[in-house]
Parts: structure tokens; C-alpha cells; sequence
């Protein structure tokens, strides 16, 4: 897999907010059609490098390469257009637009003629979502949501999904359900995916590779598999080795 150019490349980025360093060199690749997951405990700036790859924060230095092209400087808006798409943190859908409203919202970049189609892939995936389609966004359940999120994302026909903590908060059976999901749309359309999660043994389990984020540092990499018989991987992210 790994002789082709990355679709994502993130080279020595470093990110501030204000004189704080969130991000201190992070060196993160994703290849086309690889689902890649970055662990990391609290505060180790997981979010701050999906920001960073959407444009904001801007990194302060080194590189993020997204097919080939520089897009370190490149607006947010610009970047969405280019085909990544970003489910952030806390489900940020629309809460008084309804589910079709959101969906539709999703899809306002791409023409068309695509929409229904899309819909339809959209209602297959996540069935729940279609018999809630006039239901406003802000009552459905916090997986309903964690779903419309990602559906939102997927209308917009990304290349490459940046999933961040899709699990939080969720019960069992609904992570299961939501990484399935993403598993489904990796192998039959071959959506590339970079995820972010706390939720490290399902998350690696699930990713071709993986890293390991700590104080805004990577210190770890390898294939899902690798990671999840490190020691230090079980010690720190594996709630005590107990997988
Ligand atoms: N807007 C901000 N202003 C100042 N500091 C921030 C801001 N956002 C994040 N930080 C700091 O940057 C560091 C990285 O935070 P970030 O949210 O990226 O971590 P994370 O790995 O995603 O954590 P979590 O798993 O808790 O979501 C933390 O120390 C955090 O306090």
C-alpha cells in the first residue's frame, strides 16, 4: 500500500494557541483507501491536529500535503471543496434543522444530480436516520446524532473522512454499529479514513495503521495490530491491559 503518495501527509507541524504548543513536529501519513486511527490521552492535541489539517488553527510550521498539493495555508472552505471531510467532536449537527435538512446541508458542494443516489446509500447505511428524516437534529439520541454527523460528512463526497472520537459517550452496541459503518464504507468504496479515539482498542482494531499521540508528539506507529500487542499501548490505552 505504502509505495503510492499519501492522500494526507502531515510533516514536523507544529501548532500554538496563543504562546501554548499544542502540537510540537507531528508527522502523521494516510494512504488512499487506509483507515488510519490516532490514540492519545486527554489533552495530547488529537483534536487540535484534525483542526490543524482543516486549516484551523493553522499549523505555525511544517507541512500538510493533501494529494500531492500544499494545502498548510490553504482556508478552511478551500479545503472542504478539495474533498476532506470532517466529522468534529461533539457531533456538531444543526439542531433545529431536521435530518434531511442536515443531510441536505451536507451535500451543498456537490451537484445535484448526486443527491439522491446519495440518500439512498446515505438510508442504507444508517437505516435509523431514515425513519427519523423529519425529526429535528437536537432530539435525537446522542448515537442518532453521532450518526447524522458522519452522514452529514459523507454527503459531501469526501476522499478522506476525519472522524474525531465518533465513540464518545456512545453505548457498546452503538460504537459497534458506527465502526461498521466506517469499515463498510472503507472496503466497498474505498473512502479513506483518519480517526481519532480514546476508545483505542476498537479503534485499532478497526484501522489498517495507527498512531500513538503523546504531548504533542507522536511516539508510536505501526498497524492496528502491532499497536494493540505493545505493552505500552495496553499499559496507557487499554484500560489496564484488560483486552
Ligand atoms: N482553544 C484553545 N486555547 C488554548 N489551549 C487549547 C485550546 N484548545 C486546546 N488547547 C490545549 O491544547 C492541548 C491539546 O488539546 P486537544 O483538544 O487537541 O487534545 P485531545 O488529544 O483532542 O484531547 P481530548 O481527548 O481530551 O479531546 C491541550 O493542552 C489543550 O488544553
Amino acid at each position: 500500500m505504502n509505495e503510492r503518495q499519501p492522500l494526507l501527509s502531515v510533516r514536523k507541524v507544529e501548532t500554538y494557541y496563543g504562546k501554548i504548543v499544542a502540537l510540537r513536529g507531528v508527522d502523521v501519513d494516510v494512504y488512499p483507501g487506509e483507515i488510519v486511527t490516532l490514540i492519545g490521552a486527554n489533552g495530547a492535541g488529537k483534536s487540535t491536529l484534525m483542526m490543524t489539517i482543516c486549516g484551523s488553527p493553522q499549523a505555525r510550521a511544517g507541512q500538510i500535503l493533501y494529494d500531492g498539493e500544499d494545502i498548510t495555508a490553504t482556508p478552511t472552505h478551500e479545503i472542504m471543496r478539495k474533498g476532506i471531510a470532517q466529522s468534529p467532536e461533539g457531533r456538531r449537527i444543526f439542531p433545529r434543522m431536521t435530518v434531511m435538512e442536515n443531510l441536505q446541508m451536507g451535500a451543498s458542494l456537490v451537484a445535484a444530480e448526486h443527491f439522491d443516489g446519495d440518500l439512498k446509500r446515505i438510508f442504507e447505511l444508517f437505516p435509523r436516520l431514515k425513519e427519523r428524516s423529519s425529526q429535528r437534529g437536537g432530539t435525537l439520541s446522542g448515537g442518532e446524532q453521532q450518526m447524522l454527523a458522519i452522514a452529514r460528512a459523507l454527503m459531501s463526497r469526501p476522499k478522506l473522512l476525519l472522524l474525531d472520537e465518533p465513540s464518545l459517550g456512545l453505548a457498546p452496541l452503538i460504537v459497534k454499529q458506527i465502526f461498521e459503518v466506517i469499515k463498510e464504507l472503507n472496503r466497498t468504496d474505498g473512502l479513506t479514513v483518519f480517526l481519532v479515539e480514546q476508545n483505542a482498542f476498537h479503534a485499532l482494531k478497526l484501522a489498517h495503521r495507527g498512531y500513538v499521540m503523546v504531548n504533542g508528539n507522536i511516539t508510536m506507529s505501526g498497524t492496528g495490530a502491532e499497536l494493540l500487542k505493545r505493552e505500552e499501548v495496553r499499559a496507557a490505552y487499554l484500560e489496564g491491559g484488560r483486552h
